[in-house]
């Protein structure tokens, strides 16, 4: 039986992380993982029992992994090296969220409280879907993209691989937000953004390059 969880990264992230796996009930222990060990021995109420670099010593039959990271691309790195050691992954959904029964998560993604991912959608693998987001039908988030609090995707947005959409934007529908973008707080998103673009405003215009 499945019921531990080592969770990689004990910032305040990692606390919602493990917040939202204790609410869930799945698991028995909850444990963190960090490079700042053993200066930091806790997070919040739960221990950080050694750095990040020794992961592999926690792989039993009884325990999965959760990388919580919140910078998108370091995200994807930790993840990749972890399932290439072959560490099974969670998926953390908080009890308080709406995911349609006809979506689907990607491993390793965090569904955080309040929020919603509605029919038809595709979360990749390692997502933020943060507190109170909301992902209408028909969405297609690839891999590591995060969307911040209070963020709302309307009907069949694309946010591909590693982007991140900043607290509190509205993304119309149909609309494609390419690889590695960022949107800024509060942007209101009414046509496509190019890959590697930060935009802000409403309506969202381009401020930077993001290489
Ligand atoms: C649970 C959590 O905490 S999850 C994390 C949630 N955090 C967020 O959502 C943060 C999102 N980040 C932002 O909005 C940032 O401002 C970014 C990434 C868009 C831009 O950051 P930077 O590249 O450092 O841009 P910088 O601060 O230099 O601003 C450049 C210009 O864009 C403007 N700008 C920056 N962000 C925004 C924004 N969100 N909306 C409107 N204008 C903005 C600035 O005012 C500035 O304008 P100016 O040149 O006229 O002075």
């Amino acid at each position: 039986m499945i019921n531990k969880l080592i969770i990689i990264g004990a910032s305040g992230h990692g606390k919602v992380a493990a917040d939202c796996a204790e609410a869930s009930r799945r698991f028995s222990e909850i444990r963190f993982l960090d490079q700042a060990y053993p200066e930091q021995k806790t997070n919040a109420h739960w221990d950080v029992v050694a750095h990040a670099d020794e992961a592999m010593k926690y792989v039993a039959s009884d325990t999965l992994f959760f990388v919580a990271i919140g910078n998108n691309a370091i995200r994807a790195k930790v993840t990749d090296e972890l399932l290439a050691q072959h560490c099974s992954f969670a998926t953390l959904v908080h009890p308080s969220a709406h995911v349609s029964r006809h979506s689907e998560i990607g491993l390793g993604s965090l569904i955080c409280a309040n929020a919603t991912v509605n029919i038809a959608s595709k979360i990749g693998q390692g997502c933020i879907i943060n507190t109170a987001a909301s992902v209408d039908h028909d969405c297609v988030l690839g891999d590591f993209v995060h969307v911040a609090p209070g963020s709302r995707l309307a009907g069949n947005v694309t946010v591909e691989e590693q982007s991140f959409i900043g607290i509190g934007s509205a993304i119309i529908q149909g609309c494609t937000i390419g690889r590695r973008s960022i949107v800024g707080a509060g942007s209101t998103v009414l046509s496509n953004i190019s890959e590697h673009t930060i935009v802000a405003g409403s309506p969202a215009k381009k401020i930077n390059n993001n290489n």
